[in-house]
């Protein structure tokens, strides 16, 4: 695949004159294949990679150097334009869930994103490991949210890590507040198996049950039907355990306290369109999320959050575990 070259406008040349200057900004590759959403291939020395699609600003595969896959795509995903991609990392922005009176988890993971190639304050990704995305406020956009912005999304594949920081810009003349979420579609072996370290003793809203709050009373959280939860001011780190795969992803975050859980089991499962019967089973999302307090910009304002998903090598999930160890450590 030829490196995709990025033609950008800046000031230059004798005398300040405006002049384009050809620029190769990013090496990475941009595929436009059969379903016709530009995906971009981010590599890195040690031999991972991932893929995210424009649309939505959707991380959709990160796999490791053992081409082993790490995040969750439906059976049944709909890899088209106007629908939710059901896998990966979709991006909640600016309402989570039903919140709102915006369409369900806002409308950013339902737009075609665009390439940043001036992600100021932070210097412009110039390495094949990594890329900045854009959404800017549309027309149609601002009928049903009036408030203009701009989101970022910079997307960093690491050796064993990705890394996602966003970036909400506030571009009007008056200050507006929103809710966000990574919502991070992880693959497991088998979900009943796992144990979430990290959310014990936390307050939760249970959207099972009305958003009624709760505490947290289990040592960890395991899974033997629906959870649909949001879990509030989170820790910095949280460890998914899979003991079956040898593995334990490692959450950590930054800029947004809460996380939600969700699982929508057997039942559910079978009512979502895009959903495969069974796939609930290797499956689970643990986001990274700012929820019971929404964020509130001024004019011109920027709110950074970021998170940092990474394996734990195995020897720490071979029967000797030590969660605290992965926690804290
Ligand atoms: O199907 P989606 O719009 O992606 O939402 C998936 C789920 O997200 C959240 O956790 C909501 O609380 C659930 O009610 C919803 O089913």
């Amino acid at each position: 695949m030829a490196p995709a070259v990025i033609l950008v406008a800046r000031r230059g040349g004798e005398g300040g004159e405006q002049r384009a200057v050809a620029e190769e900004l990013m090496t990475w590759s941009v595929v436009n294949d059969g379903d016709g959403l530009p995906r971009i291939i981010l590599t890195e020395p040690g031999g991972s990679s991932a893929e995210v699609l424009l649309y939505g600003g959707q991380v959709i595969s990160w796999k490791n150097d053992k081409r082993e896959e790490l995040l969750f795509m439906s059976s049944k995903a709909v890899l088209k334009a106007h629908k939710a991609i059901r896998g990966g990392v979709p991006i909640c922005f600016p309402q989570f869930g039903n919140l709102g009176s915006l369409e369900q988890h806002g409308f950013a993971r339902n737009r075609l994103w665009a390439l940043d190639s001036c992600p100021s304050p932070l210097p412009p990704s110039r390495s094949n490991s990594s890329v900045d995305l854009i959404l800017k406020s549309t027309d149609e956009d601002l009928k049903t949210w009036p408030r203009s912005f701009e989101l970022r999304l910079r997307i960093i594949l690491g050796p064993g890590k990705l890394t996602l920081i966003p970036r909400v810009r506030n571009m009007d003349n008056k200050a507006f507040s929103f809710t966000f979420a990574m919502r991070n579609y992880l693959s497991v072996s088998d979900v009943s198996e796992v144990r979430v370290e990290g959310l014990e003793t936390l307050d939760y809203f249970d959207n099972l049950m009305k958003g009624e709050r709760f505490t947290e009373q289990a040592d960890a959280i395991t899974f033997d039907g629906e959870v649909d939860r949001v879990y509030l001011s989170t820790p910095a780190k949280i460890a998914i355990i899979d003991h079956e795969k040898k593995r334990t992803l490692v959450l950590k975050k930054g800029g947004l306290p809460d996380s939600v859980v969700w699982n929508p089991w057997e039942k559910k499962a079978k009512a979502l369109p895009d959903f495969g019967d069974d796939d609930y089973k290797s499956m689970l999302c643990v986001d990274s999320a700012a929820i019971e307090n929404p964020i509130i910009l001024k004019p011109r304002e920027e709110w950074k959050g970021w998170e940092e998903l990474s394996i734990v090598s195995s020897s720490y999930c071979s029967g000797q575990l030590d969660p605290r160890k992965v926690l804290y450590g």
